[in-house]
């Protein structure tokens, strides 16, 4: 449950390299759950194909029946199939659901030179299954037997996708691999319009057994995700680079790829040991996502964002390497050790390497360079690249020398940093650099006065959008983080761009402010998950401002400012906001319990996940409430719970709940947020796109957007407007948003594909016979539309 599918239907090899084998490893490893028909066996290893046994056709369906009327599948990919009964077989089966999509990797001959398929089966393969196929993803000589081809450069593939088209199949992604093209791979992805060439520098590995197989199972699964067909194929495809690039030896002959590219490696050492651990899903790249997302309503939303990573860093102290400059080496150690990290500061490139391999986040500092730190920055950054620990690069000063510049191209091009965090002028210089070095013309002088921004010949500050344009250009084209600090903090993955709008002017006096922000982002990063990271960044860089603000409100000046600043950061993060995780919030209703049902039955509830519990008693008189308020309070933080309160801000005060959800008929937020104070918990009940950016305008910290579906449980609820109404309020608001109304298990994904973060709900828990068990259930229904919506934070709303 809960789950992404992809299946395979391919064959084993015994050597793990590639087939069956290869494709639930990276089934698991781009975050599915990975099913297995088998066609063949192969007694195989790293030097060839030693023996075949085919399985009959008729296994073949009894094992694709007995997949997909249980578990199911979201996608799924053919390899080795063998014969033309089993390519029958298959196509049969499959004709009963032709809403799968389906990659059929027309597998004929293994990297041995060993044939994995029947001659005679080319014309099954054509004729059965290419008319069936999502994408079909052959290499040059697969190219060429399916549409009898001479295919001898990028033309010759295009023709070839052309007619693969032309056959049958929805898209065609020919492999240039096998043709010279010199250090880059060209390959031809074509959707019956347009073509598209696809660039990539060519590995020099002899490790490429199974590259086929992985490919095309990187494609099943992030469509299985639900990624677009050219989105699935550049993140399978980078998926593959990786995979080539950090290939490793084995056996005697053609070793195979390495699936781990790209985990959290951290994390699955942390799994073998009793601490526990995480299970790592490899960064996906990022899909387009234009609007901007700002959290401009107080600190609360970003605390709350913040609240799981600070709670990871208190609990796991990650050890963080940092190689920094002479200036602030003390600030930026205090500052990762105020939000619980275990800073080490170390600059003997003897032991750069030994360190960072040991360590969860790297620091690169480059504001004081010589030969010495630049030696230990270079081996530190390529251990930390080879074990997969989170590099984050402050560029300082990179527009004033060129040695700063040749420093910042090589780590760049030798070590990929996840993050790198500038000031504008460096993050300018840096564009400029890069935009040279591609078109090899002279770089525009972005002059630095010392480290501070100060642009070319008073020009004006670029407006905020051409910051947020600076920041996602950068991070395209560096494929990382990039975070861009000033007035508002601008972080983008290229992708989505996050703003933060905390901070004081008094920071800006102060040396060695940027720095320690750096180290704090490190340390935020090292405790995410990959998919994680651009949340974790922008809450670090929230985190650091807001505890600037809070510093500098309660300072005479900037010399005790960094103390107080030290002394913020540690209280925001000692005792970390609860986090607020809507996915289920629960609403009581003692007509459906009774009065002395509801504790249980939100208790029960709490066991099952809900993490939001709000008391809604329309009849009960007060002393009542106060009663059921009181012991809801108490159960709700045992379990680390949100409490809140319906219309009565009076017993919310009075119990002291987390806060009140409001309707339009209720006290107004602005008036509710004067009574409760900044740091209270207010939920607005919208209709509309417009009723909900007025009420983040008012204050608001979520919405409650609906009636979605028909409900038995409010009177006055008015008709149901449907999931169109959830895509609106997503593009009106960055907010949290809870869909509410008659949602059930099985309406709730679609209700979180369209943008909400979560289902709020009466009676699917509180009229449930067990209200655990509904839950949990509901819970993994809201995980399922959460993880369809794409695990790299795409907050749906728009459906592209
Ligand atoms: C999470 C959530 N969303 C909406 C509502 C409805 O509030 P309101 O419109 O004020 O209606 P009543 O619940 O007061 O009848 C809600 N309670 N919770
Ligand atoms: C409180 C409320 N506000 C709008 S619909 C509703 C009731 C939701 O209850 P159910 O989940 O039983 O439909
Ligand atoms: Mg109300």
């Amino acid at each position: 449950m809960g789950y992404p599918r992809a299946l395979t239907i391919a064959g084993s090899d015994s050597g793990g390299g590639a087939g069956i084998q290869a494709d639930i490893k990276t089934f698991q490893m781009l975050g599915t759950y990975g099913t297995s028909v088998v066609t063949a066996l192969t007694a195989q290893d790293t030097t060839g194909v030693h023996e075949v046994v085919e399985l009959s056709p008729a296994f073949v369906m009894r094992q694709l029946e007995a997949v997909l009327s249980d578990i199911g599948a979201d996608a799924a990919k053919t390899g080795m199939l063998a014969s033309s009964a089993i390519i029958e077989a298959v196509a049969r089966t499959l004709e009963t659901r032709p809403e799968l999509p389906l990659v059929v990797d027309p597998v004929m001959v293994a990297k041995s030179g060993d044939s994995l398929l029947d001659p005679g089966a080319v014309e099954a393969l054509r004729t059965r299954l290419l008319p069936r196929a999502t994408v079909v993803t052959p290499n040059v000589p697969e190219a060429q037997v399916l549409t009898g081809l001479a295919v001898r450069d990028v033309a010759g593939m295009q023709e070839a996708a052309r007619q693969l088209v032309a056959m049958g199949a929805r898209w065609a992604l020919v492999k240039g691999g096998h043709l010279d093209t010199g250090d880059e791979v060209v390959d031809v992805l074509f959707d019956g319009r347009h073509f598209e060439l696809l660039r990539h520098p060519r590995i020099r590995t002899v490790h490429t057994h199974g590259t086929g197989c992985t490919l095309s199972a990187a494609i099943t699964a992030f469509i299985a995700r639900g990624f677009h067909v050219d989105q699935a194929v550049r993140r399978a495809q980078r998926y593959m680079q990786s995979a080539l690039e950090q290939a490793r030896e084995l056996g005697h002959g053609r070793g195979p790829t390495n699936h781990w590219a790209g985990a959290d490696l951290e994390a699955i050492r942390r799994l073998g040991s009793t601490s526990g651990g995480v299970v790592p899903v490899p960064e996906p790249a990022p899909t387009p996502q234009p609007p901007p997302e700002t959290w401009p309503i107080g600190a609360r939303p970003w605390l709350w964002r913040a609240a799981p990573f600070v709670q990871r860093i208190r609990a796991e102290r990650p050890t963080i390497h940092a190689i920094t400059n002479l200036v602030t080496i003390q600030r930026v150690a205090s500052a990762a050790l105020a939000v619980g990290a275990a800073p080490i500061m170390a600059d003997a490139p003897q032991e750069a390497e030994t360190l960072a391999a040991a360590s969860r986040g790297l620091v690169l500092n480059i504001g004081t360079p010589d030969d010495l730190h630049l030696e230990a920055m270079l081996r530190a950054a390529q251990a930390a690249s080879r074990a997969g620990i989170p590099i984050v690069l402050d560029p300082v000063g990179v527009g004033a020398t060129t040695l700063r510049q040749q420093l910042v191209l090589r780590l760049i091009t030798t070590a990929r940093p996840s993050a790198i965090k500038a000031n504008l002028a460096e993050g300018m210089a840096l564009w400029e650099l890069l935009r040279a070095r591609e078109t090899g013309q002279p770089a525009v002088e972005v002059r630095q006065a010392g480290v501070e921004p100060a642009l070319l010949g008073g020009a004006p500050r670029p407006s905020l959008e051409q910051i947020r344009d600076v920041a996602a250009c950068l991070a395209r084209r560096l494929e990382c983080l990039v975070a861009i600090t000033g007035p508002v903090d601008v972080v983008s993955d290229g992708a989505r761009t996050l703003e933060v709008h905390h901070g004081h002017p008094l920071m800006g006096d102060i040396t060695g402010s940027g720095c320690m922000v750096t180290a704090v982002v490190a340390a935020f990063l090292a405790v995410a998950r990959p998919y994680e990271r651009l949340d974790a960044a922008a809450a670090a860089l929230a985190v650091f401002a807001i505890a600037g603000q809070r510093a500098a409100g309660a300072v005479a000046g900037p010399g005790t400012l960094p103390a107080v600043l030290l002394d913020e950061l540690d209280a925001l993060t000692r005792q970390p906001a609860r986090a607020f995780d809507p996915r289920l919030y629960v609403i009581t209703d003692s007509r459906r319990t009774g009065v002395a049902g509801v504790v249980p039955a939100v208790e029960a509830a709490l066991r099952g996940g809900s993490r939001v519990v709000q008391l809604r008693e329309k009849t009960l008189p007060t002393p009542a409430l106060l009663e059921l308020g009181h012991a809801l309070r108490d159960v709700t933080r045992q379990y680390g719970a949100v409490f809140l309160v319906n219309d009565r801000i009076d017993v919310a005060k009075a119990v002291q709940a987390d806060g009140v959800h409001l309707g339009t008929g209720d006290m107004p937020v602005e008036r509710a947020r004067a009574i409760l104070g900044p740091e209270s918990i207010i939920g607005a009940s919208v209709e509309s796109a417009a009723e909900a950016a007025a009420a983040a305008r008012a204050g608001a910290d979520y919405l409650g957007v609906g009636p979605v579906y028909a409900t038995m449980s409010k009177e006055d609820a008015g008709a149901a407007r449907g999931i169109e109404l959830v895509r609106q309020v997503r593009k009106a608001t960055h907010l949290p948003i809870v869909a509410i109304s008659g949602i059930d298990e099985s309406n709730a994904p679609p209700a979180i594909e369209a943008g909400a973060d979560g289902v709020a709900v009466i009676a699917a828990v509180m009229g449930a016979p067990d209200p655990e068990a509904a839950a949990r259930r509901l819970l993994a229904a809201v995980e399922r539309g959460l993880a369809r919506r794409g695990l790299d934070g795409h907050r749906g709303g728009d459906a592209s």
